[in-house]
């Protein structure tokens, strides 16, 4: 071969790999165009979601964070996240219509109006259940309980879940577990502040709600996440409502699996442990029930004890396939399961919510104080003023006045099981339909140019309290119709109980600078600690 050709070939294998490295430059430079516009078509898209929210006023917790993780991984819930389509439709219809998105084949609808909300709560409560997704949230996954069944299923559900929330077993769990659980926590509280006086709200909150369920619950009677550091039940709820509450985003079976090879300590702890403790004090409960049938009212003054003994009083049910006249334990294990979802993180959230609006404003704790000094007596505060709407009206505002602003459920949906009309739009079969609590709950137009204060007296003023005398809806933050929170007079007693002891115990003083932002996760909550600064009254 000669030099010459040498050359060539070397000249023809250059030119080739010189083609190819610019073709490769070429691919590249176009992937990087590409990624570019991608990038920018979301922070447009991110933008304009931006703006949406400033438009409809106040939907706390969306952030950009959140933008992406449900963009990504939840297409069902897509409608809050594609800002171009929800902004034209929006601008399209008024806030008394629906607001009807389709991405794909995906249509959601998104309702703002308390009018439209009664007709979904209520006049044409029929064509909707509770949103499939929930049932991602259920341990065991088959058996159904009272928050996410529906139809006949539910009702049997309430109907065996009701007598567990009576005047008689609220004034029981009031008396022998939340006035303790109260009176613990302003001591420990106390004893474990820092050398400033100080503490942090969110952790002592989070105990309180934890033994109350587990106490006046589940009758745990010697759970004492408040007196105890090393308690469990507080990284075992946690870990629940970690790993459960991806259950709005993925599909069951993938949270399981997922979990089972990732994090298999949490999977035990969820999938596992947690079961088998619920399945374990039930047997307790119902050998504590047949040995104390005569004198064992300590042993009833909790929810499980109840669902135990309650039966059917219809019996026109004659479906041999479950246990004829009350719940099997299966279902008492999942209504327990129930309870703890549905009534743990939301009571827990309003009372850290609600200490912190009241540090910021002495004067008010001071008004608040001199109410339960002139209406509670000693040993706090009992059922029968609980039940006395005449009494306690200053505090009443003030839980009320924090559920407006910061009320947990600041969304409820629903999903359609037919077409069915609602605000002269058609809603189509098989939609989730949202209803934004939290927008109603601070327009303006309905509470005033204040709407975004925290003011508890705007609750006594005649056009608040003639307002919501003819639209309930428009502040309705345990949900209303049939299906409202069935515990709502279990988490006020708690509220009231432990805002009584902390506010005639302490004078309170927001120790956090900034503002604290609102994360709408399963329930809203505070984005950080809050750190309260303690000064001790006689
Ligand atoms: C401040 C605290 C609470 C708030 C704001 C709250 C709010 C709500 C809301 C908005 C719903 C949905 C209703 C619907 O779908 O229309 C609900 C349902 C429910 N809540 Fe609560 N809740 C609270 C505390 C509790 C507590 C303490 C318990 C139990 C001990 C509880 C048990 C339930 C149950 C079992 C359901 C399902 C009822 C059904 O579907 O029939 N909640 N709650």
């Amino acid at each position: 071969m000669s030099i010459s050709q040498h050359n060539t070939i070397d000249g023809l294998l250059s030119n080739i790999n010189h083609t190819t490295a610019s073709s490769h430059a070429w691919l590249w430079n176009f992937i990087y165009v590409l990624l570019i516009l991608f990038v920018i078509y979301h922070l447009y898209a991110y933008y304009q979601h931006f703006k949406e929210i400033q438009r409809v006023k106040h939907i706390p917790g969306y952030s950009f964070y959140s933008y992406f993780t449900l963009r990504l991984f939840n297409p069902e819930q897509d409608f809050l996240f594609s800002p171009r389509l929800q902004a034209r439709n929006a601008k399209k219809f008024g806030k008394e219509n629906i607001w009807r998105i389709t991405i794909g084949t995906n249509t959601v609808c998104f309702a703002v109006h308390p009018d439209n909300y009664k007709e979904i709560l209520v006049t044409k409560d029929k064509y909707f259940r509770k949103h499939p997704l929930f049932n991602n949230m259920n341990i065991p996954h088959h058996v159904k309980n009272l928050f996410t069944d529906y139809g006949d299923g539910w009702k049997r559900h309430r109907q065996l879940t009701k007598p567990s929330f009576s005047d008689e077993v609220l004034s029981l769990v009031l008396r022998d577990h939340i006035s303790y659980i109260a009176k613990r926590l302003v001591e420990k509280m106390w004893e474990n502040r820092d050398k400033s006086d100080t503490i942090i709200i969110n952790n002592w909150i989070n105990r309180v709600a934890i033994d109350v369920i587990g106490r006046a619950g589940f009758g745990m009677a010697d759970l004492d996440a408040i007196g105890n550091e090393n308690e469990r039940m507080p990284l075992i709820t946690k870990t629940i409502f970690q790993v459960l509450s991806a259950g709005l985003l993925f599909k069951r079976k993938h949270i399981e699996a997922f979990t089972k090879i990732f994090f298999p300590e949490k999977y035990k702890m969820v999938f596992k442990e947690w079961p088998n403790i619920l399945f374990n004090i039930v047997e307790k409960r119902e050998n504590e029930i047949k040995l104390e049938s005569e004198s064992g009212e300590i042993f009833k003054s909790n929810l499980i004890s109840q669902m135990l003994l309650s039966k059917r009083e219809d019996d026109r049910q004659t479906d041999d396939t479950y246990t004829k006249y009350g719940f099997t334990k299966d279902e008492i294990v999942a209504n327990s399961h129930a309870f703890l979802l549905a009534g743990w993180d939301t009571s827990q959230n309003v009372q850290i919510w609600m200490f912190y609006l009241l540090s910021k404003d002495k004067e008010r704790q001071e008004k608040l104080r001199n109410e339960f000094r002139e209406q509670v007596g000693e040993s706090g505060i009992d059922f029968s003023l609980y039940m006395d709407m005449d009494k306690l009206t200053y505090a009443r505002n003030v839980v009320s006045e924090t559920l407006r602003l910061k009320g947990p459920a600041p969304t409820n949906s629903r999903f359609s099981m037919q077409k069915v009309e609602i605000a002269g739009k058609m809603v189509p079969k098989g939609v989730t339909i949202e209803m934004k609590f939290c927008i109603s709950q601070t327009d303006p137009d309905y509470w005033g140019n204040d709407s975004m204060e925290f003011v508890p007296e705007r609750f006594d003023r005649p056009e608040v309290i003639d307002m919501l005398k003819e639209n309930k809806f428009i502040f309705c933050p345990f949900s209303a119709g049939k299906r409202q929170c069935i515990g709502k007079r279990f988490a006020e007693i708690e509220i009231l109980s432990i805002l009584h002891q902390v506010i005639t115990s302490f004078e309170l003083e927001c120790a956090t600078e900034g503002e604290i932002g609102e994360v709408a996760d399963v329930t809203m909550k505070p984005s950080r600690d809050i750190y309260l600064k303690l000064k001790k009254l006689n």
